[in-house]
């Protein structure tokens, strides 16, 4: 075969199932199509207007309407924007996947870009069919000479085109709903649609029903209400940070996410070089631990909503928080419902990590108390992503709160020098105030805070600092003894130590009953306490872990020795057994066992089992007292 050169052609009957069925994912979509293709056509023409190469007529009062008519079955969008000719319909429209958009912007490229078009594929109008048995065009271009022109198409590969006798500029889309588009006669489902993609848009929508019975008061005369468009054209985020108010970001954050708790704090981002973004993040206010998942971040693109959420542009983390970000620059498929991942999406994303660092560290440095009265509420994000994000980790690891026992808020650096030379880079921790509160009171009776880490994330925190830091070390408040609030003058020789450990260890499993059990001898500074239980750090964190992947039936037994129960060696009755020896009476069983059990209850709560008998105990007890 001799070489041969050509073009590649379409079939208009093969492209037809493929955008009703595949193109678009949700088949509400068609409304943001159509509506934008109406803004465009009203920023053409503004633009055109602007450059002295169209006469508006003193008709400037640019809008959109979308009206409902639910017997004739029809949906109407109705906008005075550019129109077309014939001509261009024919090009347009006739021409799938031609895009009279990017041919206007090719046109106009070097006269300024003031406002953005958002068509750009071409492929838009047709998702009208995803709903409509039938459609048609009735449109009349700005330009003078232009007649009106009419088009009808019912989704096959034939249309008909026509002369109109329209008299009004601009473009009037109906849609005649089929079984497909059976859920559009219902105006709340139009209402909620056009409120979902358009809020923002940046020309008055504004949504009818024909023939409505119009509105009347209690003497029957009709109530005049003027029209409200359903759309914000001006949002907040699109306005200098400058020249808005606290007020004003508040009402926006309100009427935005529906909430109406008012946010902390927001970040104002409005970028132009060497990408355009704009948007607000809010850092909301939370009620409960698991408030920190319901963050909402929603996606435009030039004042269109793309989605929800969206994870290949915005940090997972920051899904946590709500906010707006819109980016015309943005890399969107043709359906627009997600983004090609590449690096221009990468740089996105860091640039938003930066702001919101930028913002923590100015709070800290310039309104500290803000930050502490904020950390509470802002710190399990803040946590989430310093753990997912090493970057984000990098630029605020310095300025991580810790509140303290005395509900102090201390960073690292603040916390070791305010124990100065007692801690060898130990950060003791709570993460149970009452549960703990025994633990608490007695380091604190040395001078030393502990700081509540008592947060869902605040485990995978800790082990991440650790791995970050490898010179600092965690550590709950049971999990050891601090040489701080040892007597270490009273240490006894090695011999004497574990003789004395030894007649301990076999009066008290002999009292319990219990062979695990673990005991260390130390003379505390404190003669309050008999004994206290420790766990170690390392099998605590293993047995949460366990806990954490539901392997809990094998920690009772495999990690239940690694409990100990510390006997205060200057108590009076740790002295009175120890000087009987390993004597067994009624008494030294008695005193074991009470001082085991208010040991455990000082750490977590008794078994039911235990409980009983404690609360038997301490009556048996109490009788002796009256002899
Ligand atoms: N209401 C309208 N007024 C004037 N021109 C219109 C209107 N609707 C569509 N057009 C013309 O038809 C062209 C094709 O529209 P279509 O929605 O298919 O694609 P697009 O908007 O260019 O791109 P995209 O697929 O990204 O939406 C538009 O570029 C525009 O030139």
């Amino acid at each position: 075969m001799s070489k041969e050169k050509g073009n590649l052609s379409i079939h208009s009957e093969n492209i037809f199932p493929i955008i009703k069925k595949w193109l678009y994912s949700d088949h509400d979509i068609f409304i943001r199509e159509l509506i934008s293709n109406a803004c465009d056509a009203i920023t053409k023409l503004k633009r055109l207007n602007s450059l002295g190469e169209a006469d508006l007529d003193g008709k400037t009062d640019f809008q959109v309407k979308v009206i409902l008519d639910k017997t004739a079955r029809t949906l109407k969008f109705i906008d005075n924007g550019i129109g077309m000719t014939e001509e261009e319909v024919k090009k347009y429209i006739n021409q799938i996947a031609f895009s009279g958009a990017e041919d206007f912007l090719k046109t106009y490229k070097d006269k300024g870009d003031a406002d953005q078009i958002i068509g750009h594929f071409g492929l838009g109008f047709y998702s009208a069919f995803m709903v409509a048995d039938i459609v048609e065009i009735d449109t009349l271009s700005y330009k003078n000479e232009a007649g009106a022109v009419k088009w009808c198409c019912d989704g096959g590969i034939e249309f008909e085109m026509e002369d109109s006798n329209r008299r009004e500029r601009g473009t009037e889309i109906t849609l005649h709903l089929g079984q497909q588009g059976e859920t559009f006669l219902n105006e709340y489902t139009v209402k909620s649609t056009i409120e979902k993609y358009c809020s923002f848009m940046p020309y008055p929508i504004y949504f009818d029903i024909a023939d409505k019975e119009p509105e009347k008061d209690g003497e029957g005369n009709i109530i005049i209400t003027e029209p409200k468009a359903l759309n914000d054209t001006l949002p907040l985020y699109t306005k200098q940070p400058n020249s808005c108010t606290d007020e004003e970001y508040k009402e926006f954050y309100q009427k935005t996410f529906k909430d109406f708790r008012e946010p902390l704090f927001w970040i104002h981002l409005n970028m132009d070089y060497p990408f355009n973004l704009k948007g607000i993040l809010y850092f909301p206010k939370l009620n409960t631990q698991f408030d920190t998942m319901e963050g909402q971040i929603k996606l435009y693109n030039s004042q269109v909503f793309v989605a929800d959420n969206i994870k290949e542009a915005i940090p997972e983390f920051l899904l946590l928080l709500k906010g707006i970000i819109d980016c015309p620059d943005l890399p969107l498929n043709v359906s627009r419902s997600f983004l090609q991942n590449d690096g221009f999406v990468r740089k996105i994303s860091d640039y938003i990590t930066k702001k919101v660092a930028d913002k923590l560290n100015s709070l800290f440095k310039s309104e500290r108390e803000n930050f502490q009265k904020f950390w509470d509420d802002i710190s399990p994000f803040v946590k989430y992503g310093l753990i997912k994000d090493n970057k984000f980790y990098e630029k605020i690891e310095s300025i991580i709160l810790y509140k303290t026992t005395q509900q102090q808020y201390v960073t690292l650096e603040e916390y070791f020098e305010k124990h100065d030379g007692k801690l060898n880079k130990e950060v003791y921790y709570v993460t149970d105030t009452v549960q703990q509160a025994q633990y608490i009171q007695m380091m604190q009776a040395h001078g030393i805070e502990a700081v509540v880490l008592d947060h869902g994330i605040d485990s995978a925190f800790i082990s991440h600092l650790e791995m970050k830091k490898n010179d600092i070390s965690f550590k709950r408040v049971d999990s050891n003894i601090s040489e701080v609030i040892k007597d270490m003058d009273e240490a006894p020789d090695e011999e004497t130590a574990t003789k004395e450990r030894d007649i301990l260890t076999k009066v008290f499993k002999n009292a319990l009953n219990k062979e695990d059990c673990q005991i260390q001898l130390e003379s505390l500074k404190s003669e309050d306490v008999a004994g206290m239980i420790i766990l170690s750090e390392e099998s605590r964190r293993m047995q949460e872990m366990m806990k954490m992947y539901s392997m809990g039936e094998l920690n009772a037994g495999m990690m239940g020795s690694e409990e100990t129960l510390v006997l205060n060696k200057k108590h009076p009755l740790v002295q009175y057994i120890l000087e009987r020896g390993e004597e067994k009476t009624e008494a030294v069983d008695l005193i074991a066992q009470q001082v085991y059990d208010l040991a455990v209850l000082s750490h977590k709560s008794l078994s039911p089992e235990a409980m009983t008998n404690f609360i038997k105990r301490s009556h048996q007890i109490m009788r002796y007292m009256i002899g």
